[in-house]
This record gives structure tokens, C-alpha cells and sequence, in this order.
């Protein structure tokens, strides 16, 4: 079995090549290309990837190599003569001004390789089964952890999340051809959290087993960051804290990490005063912060804007719209695009939006205020309870984003993205409320001109609709007070004999169709 033992190693060794050398020349050539070499002695042998004896973690570890790429943490946005830096290993979440981190690069190590070179990479490895590149976190390894051994990798093969093309939403509601809507909730625990945590994860596991001083991994949530959190230290044997604003997070949520063994604490706070205490006991006890302050989160989350150009052919969307609270995505989103645009995958980068709840809108506030000084405020309840955030960890990697992509924030009230969440919903998707929150901008840029019939849109989801199902049973029951529930598609009570089911039956087929009698 020697042709698929080339196989792997060309296309699925951890260590790229230059770009200049014959090994890489032969690079580009499709997986499906690959297919035919490895079977061409026998075309109905099944490809054998691994050694009987060994799973996908043991085969990974026969292809282990040293390579050049390496990250740390350095201030965010710091003056170009800021020296100030510290390894990944090191447990620390603030600059010594204390401001923000972000996880640097060495880019000059990666732009040894063209952009050719990573675009034929990361597409050979999508689809596939290998330890750990079946991820599409992990597939864009060398762009995320370059230095993690794979070993130590914990991942559900998260990311890879679905393009939808809104063909019937777009035409029937916006006139748009072109918009489309990226699943990232249609994951592991439900939501965009898994690609970050997967990361953070990894790396709690790595320092671990260093000895590193991490009894357990901590974080404040709306719902969704604790489930992913639980979810992947379950899966790796480490305890995780979540903290809970009480009352404030859905029942399907609120049973994710209850049911993935995490200590669950229900504090009668909101998210912000969750976020204060964990950053609190954070700095006292050996508990390792996962929320998107830490800096690796959104190393993984980056990998989505990766991946909707990769699932582009690497063409760039006109638009690309995503719901904030804490803000470190719409950051995430920017840095994936612009990594992609900085080694050459890509030649420019999307215009970005920021979508609001307007009951928990400070961002917004500070974009309508021409970006003069920035003012927490108390959020509101939001349907939208994921993003009921009123004091952001991440303003300014947001500010930075929108400034940096031409970018645009939005807002939208409740009845507007219940109402947006219904319709996207009656045309066959089922999306949560945030998202609907993404599509309520989109209508008013629409509206407006701003966003015209044929650019092309991508709408971030960020979470399953199945986490939400209350909102959508209220909103369909019309028990939603002040609330026009416009699209309301509640059910028909009818009597269980024939007669009355025809009956309504009937009626219902006339109001769709005139033909039938
Ligand atoms: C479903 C959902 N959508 C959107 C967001 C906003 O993401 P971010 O906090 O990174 O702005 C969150 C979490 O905050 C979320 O859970
Ligand atoms: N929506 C989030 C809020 C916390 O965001 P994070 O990205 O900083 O962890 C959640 O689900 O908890």
C-alpha cells in the first residue's frame, strides 16, 4: 500500500513546503486527482488512510515535524515599537497596561508560501477524516496554534458549517439574488462558540499536561460559551465553572452544561455581572478564563471567515453581516479576512456590519456617535438573549474591525428581528434570534440603497434555532405583548372527525390555490 502512504505525506503533513521546490509544484492538484494516484492499481480497493492497529491520534503522531510558524500574545493594536509579548504558555489575559491581547503571527514565516500554496492546502483537507485536519478549525492549523502538538488537540471536527444559499428568502423578501446565510450554528454544542473553544481547549490541555497551575477552565455565558466550554473539557477530562446570569438563558441552554458534568453556577446577576466576577476569580484561583477576552478564542473563530471564502472558490463577498455582543467575533471575522488578504489568498476584504439588539445596542451608540467616547450601558431583555450585553470585553478590537472594512453597525428592535427570524423561518431555514437580528440590518440596508440587489451578502447565524424554541412558540402563539406578530402561523385546534378536517382542509387549499373546489 505505497500510493497512499504518499498521499499523506505531501498533502496532510503538518509541515508546508517552500513554494519553489517540485514537492509543492505537484501541491495544487485536487484531492480527486490524488484518488485516482492512490488507487490506480486496483479502482475498487477502499483507500486505507491509517494501520489497522492504529486510530486517527496514532496516525497523526507518525507525522509529526518541525516547521517555522510559531504565535504569541502581544498587545492589541500596539504601537509598532511595543516590545511587550509573551508566549502562548503563559496563563495571562491583559496587556501590562492592561488592555487587551491578540495572538501575533509570525507572518513573515508564513508568507515564505504564496497564497497558491495555502489555498490548495486548506482545500485538501477539507472533507476528510484526519487527526486533527478533518477540523475546519484545525485544517488552517498552521494559521491558528502553529506550535500545539496534535496530540494534544481536543476537537468534534467542528467548523466546515454550511453555506446556505437563501435563494427564496432573498428573492421573496429583499430582491436579492445573491445572500446567503453560514450556518455556524449547526455545530457540536449549537453554536459558533464550538470553533474557539476548540482552541482554547486544546491548549488548557497542552499547558496541563506541562504542569501548568489549571485545576479548571471558567467562564461568564449567555448560554452559548458555556456549552461549548462543557462540552469540549468533558471530552478531555477537565473540570469547567460556567456562570450563569439567572433566569436570563434559554432551558435548552441551561442543560447544556448540566448535562456535560460542568459546576453550573445561577448567579442573580446579568452577563455583565457575571463577566466582572469571573474575571475576578479568575485572577484568584487556578481557573483558566475562556471567555473571548482570552485572546485564543478567537483565533478559532477567525477560521469562519476562512471558510466562507474557501467555500467562495476564494472569491470575496461584498458584504458580510454578524450579530454582536461581547464583540470578539465580528473581530475574529476581520482578522480571518484579513489574514486571507495579507498572504495573498485574497486580494481585498468584505465590508463588515455589526448587528444590534436595540436593548443592548452600546456599540451602535458609540458608531452613531462618530466614535467619541464609548459608554456601557444596562442592557434590556432581548429575545435575543445571547447578545443581552450592555459592556463588551471586545469594544475595541470591534471598533477596529468596522473602521478597518469600511464597516457598518446596526440595530434592530425586537418586533423587527422576531418578525425578520419568522420570515427567514417560513422560507425553510430555522435560525435563533440573533440572526434574526443580522437579517433585520440587512432589510434596513436594503431599504435604504446601501446594500444593493446583487451584492453579494453573507449572513452569519450563530446559533441553532433549537436553542430558541420558546421565542418562536411565543411569537407563533401571538403571546408577545405590544408585539405585531405579523407572521404568526399558529396551530388550528380542530375537531378529530372527518367533516371538520375536510372542512379546514378545504379552505386552506383554496386560500393557496384557486383550482381546487
Ligand atoms: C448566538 C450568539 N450570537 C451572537 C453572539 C455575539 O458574539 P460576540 O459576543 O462575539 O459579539 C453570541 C455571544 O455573545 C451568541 O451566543
Ligand atoms: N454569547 C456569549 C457571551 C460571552 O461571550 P464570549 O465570546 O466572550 O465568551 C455566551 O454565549 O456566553
Amino acid at each position: 500500500m505505497a500510493a497512499p502512504h504518499i498521499f499523506r505525506s505531501s498533502f496532510l503533513s503538518t509541515q508546508p513546503l517552500p513554494h519553489n521546490s517540485s514537492a509543492v509544484r505537484a501541491a495544487p492538484q485536487s484531492p480527486l486527482s490524488i484518488r485516482a494516484t492512490a488507487t490506480s492499481s486496483d479502482a475498487s480497493a477502499p483507500i486505507k488512510h491509517r494501520r489497522t492497529e492504529e486510530n486517527i491520534r496514532d496516525e497523526a503522531r507518525r507525522h509529526t515535524s518541525s516547521h517555522n510558524f510559531s504565535a504569541k500574545y502581544v498587545p492589541f493594536n500596539a504601537e509598532p515599537t511595543s516590545t511587550e509579548s509573551y508566549s502562548l504558555d503563559e496563563i495571562v489575559y491583559r496587556s501590562r497596561s492592561g488592555g487587551l491581547l491578540d495572538v501575533q503571527h509570525d507572518m513573515e514565516a508564513l508568507k515564505k508560501f504564496d497564497g497558491e500554496y495555502w489555498r490548495s492546502l486548506f482545500d485538501s483537507r477539507v472533507g476528510k477524516t484526519t487527526w486533527p485536519y478533518g477540523s475546519g478549525v484545525w485544517s488552517k492549523k498552521e494559521w491558528v496554534l502553529p506550535e500545539i502538538d496534535s496530540d494534544d488537540i481536543v476537537s468534534a471536527f467542528e467548523g466546515n458549517s454550511n453555506l446556505f444559499w437563501a435563494e427564496r428568502y432573498g428573492k421573496q423578501f429583499l430582491g436579492m439574488n445573491d445572500l446567503w446565510v453560514k450556518h455556524c450554528g449547526i455545530s457540536h454544542t449549537g453554536s459558533f462558540k464550538d470553533l474557539g473553544m476548540t482552541v482554547l481547549v486544546s491548549q488548557v490541555n497542552r499547558l496541563r499536561k506541562m504542569n501548568r497551575p489549571v485545576v479548571g477552565v471558567g467562564c461568564a455565558s449567555t448560554g452559548d460559551t458555556s456549552a461549548a466550554l462543557s462540552a469540549y473539557c468533558a471530552s478531555a477530562g477537565i473540570p469547567s465553572i460556567v456562570f450563569l446570569p439567572a433566569n436570563r438563558i434559554s432551558i435548552a441552554q441551561l442543560v447544556q452544561p448540566i448535562a456535560n458534568g460542568a459546576f453550573v453556577l445561577s448567579l442573580d446577576t446579568d452577563f455583565d455581572g457575571c463577566m466582572q466576577l469571573i474575571r475576578e476569580v479568575t485572577s484568584e484561583l487556578p481557573i483558566y478564563l475562556a471567555n473571548s477576552l482570552n485572546s485564543l478564542r478567537l483565533e478559532g473563530q477567525k477560521t469562519a471567515a476562512i471558510e466562507i471564502l474557501q467555500q467562495f472558490d476564494w472569491q470575496v463577498p461584498d458584504w458580510v453581516i454578524i450579530p454582536g455582543g461581547n464583540l470578539g467575533n465580528i473581530y475574529a471575522f476581520y482578522k480571518g479576512f484579513q489574514m486571507c488578504k495579507e498572504l495573498g489568498l485574497v486580494d481585498k476584504i468584505p465590508r463588515l456590519v455589526c448587528a444590534q439588539a436595540a436593548n443592548a445596542n452600546p456599540l451602535y451608540l458609540h458608531y452613531k456617535s462618530g466614535w467619541t467616547d464609548f459608554k456601557a450601558v444596562k442592557a434590556g431583555t432581548t429575545f435575543a438573549s445571547a447578545i443581552q450585553i450592555g459592556d463588551p470585553v471586545s469594544i475595541d478590537r470591534a471598533v477596529l474591525a468596522l473602521q478597518n472594512s469600511n464597516g457598518i453597525c446596526e440595530e434592530a428592535t425586537e418586533e423587527e428581528l422576531m418578525n425578520a427570524m419568522a420570515q427567514a423561518d417560513s422560507t425553510g431555514m430555522f435560525i435563533c434570534p440573533h440572526t434574526g437580528v443580522a437579517l433585520s440590518a440587512l432589510i434596513k440596508l436594503r431599504n435604504s440603497g446601501v446594500i444593493g440587489p446583487t451584492d453579494r451578502t453573507v449572513v452569519v447565524s450563530t446559533a441553532h434555532g433549537l436553542k430558541f424554541t420558546q421565542s418562536k412558540i411565543d411569537y407563533h402563539s401571538n403571546a408577545i405583548k405590544d408585539m405585531d406578530c405579523r407572521y404568526a402561523n399558529p396551530p388550528v385546534h380542530v375537531k378529530a372527525d372527518f367533516g371538520s378536517v375536510m372542512d379546514v382542509l378545504k379552505k386552506y387549499l383554496l386560500s393557496k390555490d384557486s383550482k381546487v373546489q
